[in-house]
């Protein structure tokens, strides 16, 4: 459904021959980068975008300073749009600098677009009453009838995907009875300045619903529906089109009058008040401590662990010189073998494995590789990041801190010390596994709160704070291709081919025995305690979550519960989390299956996750991929494919997963730009060992990649602030990685409101790791990271507390169809498909795994 906006129309200048300049004035929409794409495409404009509290503009205090400052602003304009939000417009924060724009007067009026709740704005603004709707609307698509006239010329059948729960009353007959279908396109006597331009009957119990509007006699138009939906049919570029159309011709014969003010006290203004447009702030983002450079972090971590390079030596060469690597086949051992093979499961490691059915990956499209990588004892360092303190350090094996500093953006300074770690140009670059080394971890569901401005909920009282963000620094590791049945030992620490020699003889050996390798010897454990959430307290959530849809707060929302399972302690020799992890892969085996060990006895942490979701990958040319999963059905005796899919296919599952698609591709346009996002699988439903689940994905990838190049007239139309295509920086995984926190599947839509209504709903309680990700940033510039889900997390206990206590996360997206029992029943069976693994026969009360 890719779109190429350079074939889509020639520039088409207001009075100048330039580019139109469009300002999009966002309301914190979790849909905002994918309107400002559809008009970049659409109409091959320049757009501006502003938040509705942009400081330099939203100052009542300042005697009416803000308000000149905003008019200078706008004259900089041919337009403006209006876009979707959370809230009510009855609320004057949530619309902020839209309400001004309703009252401009003619010096400075100018044509203008409200979608959504900018539509809302509009008509409220001019008469008519906003109201709950009966039954909320998102994620929905019908079909709407409009009346083929100002922006409807020439549309035919407008499939419209609406994100609402309020609607506009402008009294009109229609809306009190459907009996009443006469005058629909008339003003009424209550808002007659009103004229309505289109209607959806779609919905019985909330009879007819406004859909869009036109004002009479200013240059204002309105659509309560989202144009810029994946699902909204191609009449949404034309739309944009016919408006540009009707904006052109009213400017045309209304010129503008207002001339820049320069007085002294505004510039003072603009001075002391500049705006941060959010996109910058990535590349402006300055280190709050110059005390250790990317540069400088990079070169401890890639030296400081040999002995051969003292810590802070300047080298020449930063980065890892090479890789050292071999490979040979993987026969009939499979990663668990090779892990334990390498004594794994008594040392600190990471183990990403793609879980496998008959040799087959679990999920299409994922699971070729499984990577182990591997801790030197005494050497391998790790990054900690503690998101309230924004603390950021490196530590060494006895857990010293090596370097601690404070950084205002944790993923520009990640994405400096990765720039400064890549791995040179050479041969042995051509060596095509995924991962070569790098860094290796988790990132909790806090830490991708900051990264869109909602304070993390801090630890419980008495809880000794874990790291937010948690990196070991891998320079050795094992890269399986399931598909080939090739087997990669790999080094970036220097000169280690011996190692990586003596590790290809000891798997091929091990290969080559008679008998299977043996298994480790069983483990006995007490039957756990489970201490699950109770029903009444999580469908009072639910509630609550669908109050908040209900008001136009949230669109969707993704409510979560944590489970506690407390279970004796058992010698600390004995390797229980791996015996866990082995009784998973076999019980629940799924894409994203991992096995991490992090950090010293007494202060480390143990996560065992078999998650079937990709939260986001790329390669080494930032091509990105995610893979958002929303819709879930259990899997119970007689549930066939068949079956799944018939559920799949309702209205509730597939608008939990259009709006997770839709948010996605808002955050990959915001990295990519226009042109560059492309929804490659729309809703298929994939077979998982416990559950059927609906699966969409959605790529993005950087302009130089083939074909997206503009044409030689866009390069030479005259405006001195055009960048040629080529020319502007390419965006990076990290880059895309750092825009998509924390994981939509995980908060729900708009992201910004959902998750601070989330935090308080879920009683202020972190979720930590669970909710996060999991993965690896490659020195070769790719990356891969899973959405943690049905994941058991340990964190080291109290070393004389007679119990280990093991946490477990679920919950399910609420949307305004769901309802209490089976939201309750799907959060129950996403946490029992990882709580089996503690769960003691019944006959002896004790297991042997
Ligand atoms: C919240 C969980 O899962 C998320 C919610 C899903 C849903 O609502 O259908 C599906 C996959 C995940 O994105 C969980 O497994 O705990
Ligand atoms: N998408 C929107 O802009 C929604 C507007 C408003 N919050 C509503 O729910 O109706």
């Amino acid at each position: 459904m890719k779109t190429n906006g350079y074939q889509s129309m020639q520039a088409t200048p207001l009075e100048s021959p330039r580019r139109p300049r469009i300002l999009f004035i966002d309301a914190y929409d979790s849909f905002a980068n994918n309107i400002v794409a559809l008009v970049q495409e659409s109409l091959n404009a320049d757009v501006e975008i502003i938040r509705i509290d942009d400081p330099r503009y939203s100052n009542t205090g300042d005697l009416g300073l803000s308000h000149l400052a905003f008019l200078n602003f706008l004259s900089n304009f041919d337009a403006i749009i209006a876009g979707p939000g959370p809230g009510t417009v009855n609320n004057d924060k949530d619309v902020g600098l839209i309400k001004k724009l309703w009252q401009l007067d003619d010096a400075d009026v100018l044509p203008i677009l409200g979608i959504c709740l900018g539509f809302q704005s509009l008509a409220a603004n001019f008469g008519s009453k906003i109201e709950r709707l009966r039954v909320p609307r998102h994620g929905i698509v019908s079909n709407i009838l409009h009346s083929n006239r100002s922006i409807f010329a020439g549309l035919g059948e407008v499939h419209a995907t609406q994100y609402h729960s309020l609607q506009v009353n402008i009294y009109h007959p229609i809306q009190t009875s459907l009996e009443a279908v006469w005058n629909l396109w008339k003003s009424t006597d209550e808002c007659p300045q009103l004229e309505p331009l289109a209607w959806d009957f779609d919905d019985e119990s909330n009879g007819a619903v406004l859909m869009a509007t036109k004002h009479t006699m200013k240059p204002f138009w309105g659509v309560q529906y989202h144009p810029e939906s994946i699902c909204t049919s191609d009449e949404g570029k034309k739309i944009i089109q016919n408006w540009w159309k009707e904006a052109k011709s009213w400017s045309s014969s209304h010129p503008r009058t207002r001339t820049t003010t320069t007085s002294h006290s505004y510039l003072q203004h603009i001075t002391n008040n500049p705006g941060q447009p959010k996109e910058k702030l990535f590349k402006a983002a300055k280190h709050l401590s110059a005390a250790c450079s990317p540069e400088d972090f990079a070169q401890i971590i890639a030296y400081g662990h040999s002995p051969n390079h003292p810590r802070l030596r300047k080298l020449s060469r930063l980065p890892p010189e090479c890789l050292n690597v071999n490979t040979t086949r993987v026969g009939r051992l499979c990663v668990t073998d090779l892990c334990e093979l390498l004594k794994i499961q008594t040392n600190e490691a990471i183990v990403l494995q793609s879980g496998l059915i008959n040799g087959l990956p679990v999920a299409n499209g994922t699971g070729r590789y499984s990577i182990i990588g591997l801790f030197v004892p005494g050497e391998t360092l790790r990054i900690h990041y503690y998101a309230p303190q924004r603390k950021l350090q490196l530590r060494n094996d006895p857990n010293e801190i090596l370097i601690e500093i404070m950084v205002q953006d944790v993923w520009a300074y990640l994405k400096d010390i990765m720039q400064h770690l890549k791995l040179p140009d050479g041969p042995l670059r051509d060596c095509f596994t995924p991962f070569w080394g790098g860094l290796m971890g988790y990132v909790t569901y806090e830490a991708g709160l900051q990264t869109i401005n909602v304070a993390p909920s801090p630890p419980a009282c008495g809880v000794v704070a874990q790291p937010d963000i948690c990196f070991a620094y891998i320079t050795r590791s094992i890269v399986i291709d399931h598909q080939l049945g090739d087997v990669y030992v790999q080094s970036i620490r220097g000169h280690d081919m011996e190692w990586v020699s003596h590790t290809i003889s000891g798997i091929q050996e091990a290969r080559d025995l008679k008998n299977p390798p043996s298994a480790l010897g069983g483990v006995d454990f007490a039957s756990p305690q489970h201490s699950l959430p109770h029903k009444a307290s999580y469908v009072e959530k639910i509630r609550r979550c669908k109050e908040s849809i209900g008001a136009g707060d949230s669109y969707e929302l993704c409510l979560t519960d944590q489970t506690k399972i407390t279970v004796p302690k058992i010698p600390s020799t004995t390797p229980f989390a791996w015996h866990l992890y082995k009784t998973l892969i076999e019980k629940n085996p799924a894409p994203f299956t991992a096995y991490i060990r992090m950090g010293q006895v007494g202060q480390g942490v143990n996560i065992l996750s078999s998650s079937p979701e990709r939260f986001m990958s790329w390669n080494r040319y930032a091509c990105c991929e995610c893979r958002p999963i929303k819709g879930t059905v259990k899997k119970a005796p007689g549930v066939t494919l068949a079956d799944a899919e018939a559920i799949l296919s309702s209205s509730k599952e597939q608008a939990e997963n259009l709006m997770i698609v839709d948010l996605t591709r808002h955050q990959l346009h915001g990295v990519y730009g226009a042109g560059n996002v492309e929804v490659t699988k729309l809703m298929q439903v994939e077979e998982f060992e416990t559950v059927y689940q609906l699966v969409s994905v959605v790529e993005g990838r950087p302009t130089d990649a083939e074909g997206c190049a503009a044409p030689e007239e866009d390069r030479s139309n005259g405006n001195a602030d055009y960048v040629p295509v080529e020319y502007r920086p390419q965006p990076t995984g990290i880059e895309a990685l750092a825009a998509s926190l924390p994981p939509g599947s995980m908060t729900g839509a708009p992201k910004k409101r959902s998750c601070e209504l989330l935090k308080d709903i879920e009683n202020n309680e972190p979720r930590g790791i669970y909710a996060g990700i999991i993965g690896y940033l490659d020195v070769g510039g790719g990356g891969d990271f899973s959405v943690v889900i049905r994941t058991a997390v340990k964190w080291d206990g109290v070393a004389d507390d007679p119990d280990e206590e093991w946490r477990i996360g679920a919950g399910g997206a609420i949307t305004a169809q769901s309802t209490e029992d089976g939201e309750y029943e799907e959060m129950i069976a996403k946490l029992d498909s990882i709580r089996q693994i503690f769960v003691a026969p019944p006959a002896s009360g004790r297991t042997i795994l």
